[in-house]
């Protein structure tokens, strides 16, 4: 850690919000569960499922959010480091996450506790009725008094549904729980200015939104290199969450007990916006897309500030390759992103409606394309402060 690493004053307060969290989510990343090789390392797991099991038995609900499944393969596979390649992972992953469940279980049952393992892919959490599903699963585990532990199916995900880090699962398994508080566990004690073992960086205590974060250098993954994300996918989770009403914390597994009792320590994310449907949430945090369209200045006031539907008449170019239903950006004549929204019409079909009213639309192409290009439930502001 830098010798000029500081901490940041304004952070020193009690966080009332996660000290007093009903229910909380931990996510625990695989630097934090294996050895310098790669394996497995039961000592820190163990310590871990300490902190968990006192924090349960003060009488909050825990949901264990845990990577360490394609570290834990490596070693019974014979394998050296991390493999690249898609099905390799999904191997190490079959093998991995039984053993670290197996490990969760012996180290749990101290407690008397049961783990229920939740293993989820990005589909589950985005599509409406899979939610419903992962939801009520989550909420049974809990009821019954076990510890659900969720990792992302990675032995069955695909490149294209993968999330690949476990950051952005854990923030929307927080969502979906209705968690009061997410705290996030690193190898790494907070967020720095810049590289954490470079002289100068800073530590940052507190993070009061997006714009915070806009001279900071936050890097990919560290030396040891069993994790995926780096810092980069752990402040974007808690900075998602924040956007949803729910505070975050990121530090290192050592300090996990004092971050759950509120100490301040690692870094604090504070709430940056109420809870968010989570359709909308998925809009203007992960959803890939697939394309944009250009807006005239009425319509972008339109959008900005009266909230309204995106229609044909404002749009004047489009460009990608997207079918009706898929995201795409909305930029500003400035070339600026101002929305993101779900296109009702494919990239073929939008050019033939550019700068064209509804009536025109209706007698030049027929009634189907009277329909708005984005309706505004499916549009998201990302530039405003307080976007819907
Ligand atoms: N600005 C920064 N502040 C803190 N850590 C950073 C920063 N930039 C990059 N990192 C690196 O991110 C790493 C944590 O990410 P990762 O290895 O993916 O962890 P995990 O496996 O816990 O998810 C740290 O070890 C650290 O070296
Ligand atoms: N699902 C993967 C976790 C992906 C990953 O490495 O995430 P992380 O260590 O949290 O950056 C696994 O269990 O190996």
């Amino acid at each position: 850690m830098s010798a000029a690493a500081q901490v940041d004053s304004s952070a020193g307060s009690f966080r009332d919000d996660i000290a007093r969290a009903r229910r909380i989510v931990v996510k625990v990343g695989s630097s934090s569960l294996t050895t310098i090789d790669g394996g497995l390392d039961e000592a820190k797991l163990i310590a871990l499922t300490d902190v968990i099991g006192s924090h349960r038995s003060a009488g909050h609900e825990v949901i264990l959010v845990s990577s360490g499944a394609i570290a834990a393969g490596l070693e019974p596979m014979g394998l050296k480091k991390r493999p690249r390649d898609l099905a390799s992972q999904q191997a190490a992953a079959g093998v991995g996450q039984g053993l670290l469940m197996a490990a969760y279980t012996r180290a749990l049952g101290r407690y008397d506790l049961v783990p229920g393992q939740v293993l989820l892919t990005a589909d589950d959490l985005i599509r409406r009725t899979q939610y419903k599903n992962a939801q009520r699963a989550i909420d049974k585990l809990l009821a019954l008094g076990t510890l659900p532990i969720v990792n992302e199916n990675d032995a069955v995900a695909t490149e294209e549904i993968r999330f690949g880090d476990n950051d952005r699962l854990a923030a929307l398994v927080a969502h979906l729980a209705h968690a009061d508080a997410l705290v996030l566990l690193s190898d790494v004690d907070a967020l720095y200015s810049g590289p954490p073992d470079q002289p100068g960086s800073r530590l940052i205590g507190r993070v009061h939104g997006p714009s915070d974060l806009d001279d900071l250098a936050i890097g990919g993954v560290g030396t040891a290199g069993t994790g995926t994300g780096g810092m980069a996918t752990k402040v974007d989770a808690a900075i998602m969450v924040a956007d949803s009403g729910i505070p975050a914390v990121l530090t290192s597994a050592p300090q996990a007990a004092s971050a759950l009792a509120g100490q301040p320590v690692g870094t604090y994310f504070a709430v940056t916006h109420r809870r968010r449907g989570t359709r909308l949430l998925w809009l203007r945090h992960l959803a890939r897309t697939f394309g944009s369209v250009t807006i005239d200045r009425g319509a972008e006031t339109a959008l900005l500030s009266r909230g309204t539907s995106l229609l044909a008449a404002g749009v004047t170019s489009c460009s990608g390759d997207f079918e009706a239903g898929d995201p795409v950006e909305i930029r500003n004549l400035d070339d600026e992103v101002i929305a993101r929204g779900m296109s009702n019409f494919s990239s073929d079909e939008l050019p033939l409606m550019f700068r064209s009213t509804t009536e025109e639309l209706g007698t030049r192409l027929g009634n189907d394309y009277r329909k708005e290009v984005i309706h505004r439930n499916d549009l998201v502001l990302t530039q405003v402060s307080g976007g819907r």
